[in-house]
């Protein structure tokens, strides 16, 4: 028997905060960047990092759904890859910004897959469509489709069986599916940490079914997603998502320069820094910085930064350029609110002790000073605690950031001068690697490309 269900009941939210990532599909994502300085990527001409980016443009961008007019789009790719919660995660993000979507699960193989769709569906209130019984996956996306395009859906999303290249009768399977939905968007999921295989099994997919966008999972884990490269060559198609992390919200629309600025070890931080010069008084930016790479984040740091916002202006875009992080704390058009939200804050750390302010450890702030804080500024308890979670929350997202590496004056261009062949050939997917001739191709292109000059300036300009 089908099952479908539009009454999702469940209340839980995810928000979702789209961060600033620039697909050219996805141009309302992006924010306004300010002119870069000299010692920044643009006007420095680096020419690995410009390659790299160039790499991942496979020159026409990929079919973009419109809202109000119905698509179909097929998710595929390898077991595993991350497939059903990226579905899921690409139906959210539609619905968030006024998209009608909708999910059919087409994976009768795994087991369970229903049931994943099913609960994440639920949880996002998108309605779905599925089986537990029919085993025809040809079957159910036809069912599905024609379902919710009689209810005017506009993003129709069909999740596909994991699947690999050797298996050939699972591949004839994905290609009726294909056939008899004819998807307007078929996008490869893969996982970041592919390595070597990207290549083959992208254009075993591609050779299968018409893709025409990559999304790449797992971004939040140690892998850097060098299979990416091999993927868009194989599908010549761009990547047009990332996933970073299991939840529903923890996707951002790719953005190039920090993907690939991660593949080559620099971190995904050059946005993060550009907000730091933009947001932070000057005289500011390397005790934050330095800070920020320790990991440790105190109520007094928080303190610090709130008289930051209240008198500069939304740090939170600052915080927003990292992993996880959602702009609770002073939400677009409630800014007044907010403000006196922080100044309530403030007033509660006032009344707290040194000691409380440079700890990183919230228990120390049992019942009883938990009250007599509420007391010393006239506040309820409730809003201690209140303040005390929205400074873990802080805490939590600051820890990420530990171990970021700040180059000093100097360091940089010595670390250009440590980039070599050797560096780019374990930065390079082997596969894309034979394609330019082995280490010895690779040293020529680099030849060319007067690696030393263009690095340093891939690094920021170094210290010329
Ligand atoms: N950390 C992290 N985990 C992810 C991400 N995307 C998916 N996952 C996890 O990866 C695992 C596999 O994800 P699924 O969505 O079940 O993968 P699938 O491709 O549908 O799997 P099959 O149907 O078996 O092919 C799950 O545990 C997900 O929570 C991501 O961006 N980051």
């Amino acid at each position: 028997m089908l099952e479908r269900d539009h009454s999702c009941s469940s209340s839980i939210r995810c928000p979702i905060q789209a961060r600033p990532r620039h697909a050219e599909q996805y141009q309302e994502d992006r924010q306004p960047r300010r002119p870069r300085r000299r010692s920044q990527q643009a006007q420095d001409h680096p020419a690995i990092f410009n390659e790299l980016c160039k790499m991942l443009d496979p020159g026409k961008p990929s079919f973009t759904p419109k809202k109000g007019k119905t698509s179909v789009v097929m998710f595929v790719g390898l077991q595993g890859s991350g497939k059903t919660t990226t579905c899921t995660k690409y139906a959210y993000y539609h619905q968030k910004k006024g998209w009608r979507p909708a999910l059919v699960c087409a994976d009768t193989f795994r087991a369970g897959a229903f049931d994943q769709l099913k609960q994440n569906a639920t949880k996002a209130k998108i309605p779905f469509y599925g089986s537990y019984t029919e085993s025809d996956p040809v079957k159910i996306a036809v069912e599905g489709v024609e379902t919710f395009k009689k209810e005017n859906c506009d993003l129709i999303i069909v999740d596909t069986s994991g699947r690999h290249k050797q298996e050939a009768a699972l591949f004839e399977e994905m290609r009726q599916v294909s056939e008899a939905t004819k998807p307007d968007l078929v996008i490869f999921v893969m996982d970041s940490s592919i390595g070597q295989a990207a290549f083959d099994q992208a254009q075993a997919f591609k050779q299968s079914v018409s893709v025409g966008a990559v999304i790449v999972t797992k971004m939040d884990g140690h892998a850097k997603g060098g299979g990416a490269l091999s993927a868009v060559a194989a599908t010549k198609s761009p990547v047009i998502f990332i996933g970073t992390g299991e939840h529903m919200d923890e996707f951002e629309v790719f953005d190039v320069k920090p993907f690939v600025s991660r593949l080559l070890g620099m971190g995904d931080w050059s946005g993060f820094m550009d907000k730091i010069h933009e947001v932070v008084p000057m005289d500011q930016q390397p005790e934050l910085l330095q800070k920020l790479s320790e990991g440790n984040f105190t109520l007094r740091i928080m303190y610090e930064q709130f008289q930051n916002i209240l008198k500069m202006g939304p740090i939170n875009q600052v915080f927003s350029m990292l992993p996880g992080f959602s702009a609770e704390l002073m939400p677009k058009g409630r800014e007044k609110e907010s403000s006196a939200k922080i100044k309530r804050y403030m007033t509660m750390m006032d009344s707290m002790t040194n000691e409380e302010l440079d700890s990183t450890n919230p228990k120390l702030m049992n019942e009883s000073r938990m009250m007599r804080i509420a007391r010393g500024s006239g506040r309820q308890v409730r809003e201690v605690m209140e303040m005390l979670e929205e400074y873990k929350r802080l805490a939590k997202i600051w820890s990420k950031m530990k171990g970021l590496k700040i180059p000093k004056k100097g360091e940089m261009s010595a670390l250009s001068r440590n980039m070599n062949a050797q560096h780019m050939s374990k930065v390079l997917p082997p596969q894309m690697l034979k394609q330019i001739g082995g280490m010895g191709g690779l040293q020529n292109l680099m030849k060319q490309m007067g690696s030393t000059k263009d690095m340093m300036g891939m690094f920021g300009g170094g210290d010329k």
